[in-house]
């Protein structure tokens, strides 16, 4: 009989998360269940992994990390059978946060254990080579993806969100806010930075589009019009007060299927680097089910 349950594990950010790893797998021991670990060795490892144990038959594989490996994950099971479970040791875990997935390792694992499941719809993002690449919650184009781009691994792991602070500080007066054009279904649009979300939050618990549902089809587009060193700030202060949604030269639309074009632009999916712009995105080919409270 195939495992029932694989967790991939990203150790890349130390001792920390390992505890939190076992905390959850004590409960779920506790409970009769024998989840097979699998370590990440490398970037782009788990997608690997997740795609061998969905061949295998393995009901459900379990994201042990933040959003990066949680979008590696689901690449390895699109298109299967498998259910996508999330053990939220991230430093934002914007989806788990998005999901109503508990932050304790060992509330997550009792969901784990109850195994319900709902619809996610990801995205998946089209290069110019022909490369694709699937997100689950957002990916942006612009100041953000230069951040991303730019974030040193080891301060991350070291100081968590405050690296995305240090380095926005950095790019604030560099950033060269080269205009993006968005090709929406519903028409053209240009805007100095564009966030193509599947959910509601950003950063964390941050609120970026009010609309928005993982569960369901579609994206909402959060275009930032203005751009420039003093729009970028005011954007960045009104994101942790929940007001951004709300700001002057912030507009939301919806797509089903959108492009994104502009000079050397950089973007980033689900908070890793993800290229530079052109990029078509529309949905996966199959929406895949995830474990949720
Ligand atoms: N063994 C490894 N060594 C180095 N990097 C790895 C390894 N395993 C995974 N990675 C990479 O680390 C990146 C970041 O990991 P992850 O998303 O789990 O945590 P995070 O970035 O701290 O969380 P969040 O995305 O929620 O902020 C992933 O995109 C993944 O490609």
């Amino acid at each position: 009989m195939p495992t029932r349950m694989l967790i991939v594990f990203n150790p890349a950010a130390g001792a920390r998360r390992r505890r939190r790893l076992l905390a959850a797998l004590d409960l779920l021991r506790g409970l009769g269940m024998r989840p097979e670990v699998a370590d990440t060795a490398r970037r782009g490892h788990a997608t690997d992994l997740a795609h061998e144990a969905a061949a295998a038959g393995v009901r459900v594989v379990v994201a042990a990390g933040g959003d990066g490996t949680i979008a590696e994950v689901a690449a390895g099971l699109a298109g299967s059978d498998s259910a996508l479970g999330v053990l939220p040791l991230g430093t934002a875990n914007v989806l788990a946060l998005e999901l109503g997935l508990p932050r304790s390792p060992v509330r997550a694992a009792e969901v784990l254990a109850m195994g319900r499941t709902a619809l996610l719809h990801p995205g998946l993002a089209r290069y110019a080579d022909g490369r694709e690449l699937l997100f689950v919650q957002m990916l942006g184009a612009g100041f953000d993806a230069a951040v991303v781009h730019n974030l040193s691994a080891p301060l991350k792991r070291g100081i968590g969100k405050g690296a995305y602070v240090w380095q926005t500080l950095r790019e604030l007066p560099r950033y060269p806010f080269a205009p993006i054009r968005a090709v929406l279904d519903g028409g053209v649009e240009e805007a100095a930075s564009v966030i193509v979300t599947k959910g509601r939050l950003y950063a964390g618990r941050f609120l970026l589009a009010p609309g928005a549902d993982p569960h369901e089809q579609g994206f909402h587009v959060v275009l930032f019009r203005e751009a420039g060193t003093l729009a970028a700030m005011r954007y960045g202060a009104a994101l942790p007060l929940g007001l951004l949604p709300r700001m002057r030269g912030v507009e939301i639309r919806r797509a089903a299927e959108l492009r994104l074009e502009g000079e050397e632009v950089p973007a980033q999916a689900d908070g890793d680097a993800a290229g530079v712009l052109p990029v078509a995105i529309g949905p996966a080919p199959k929406p895949m089910r995830i474990v949720v409270p």
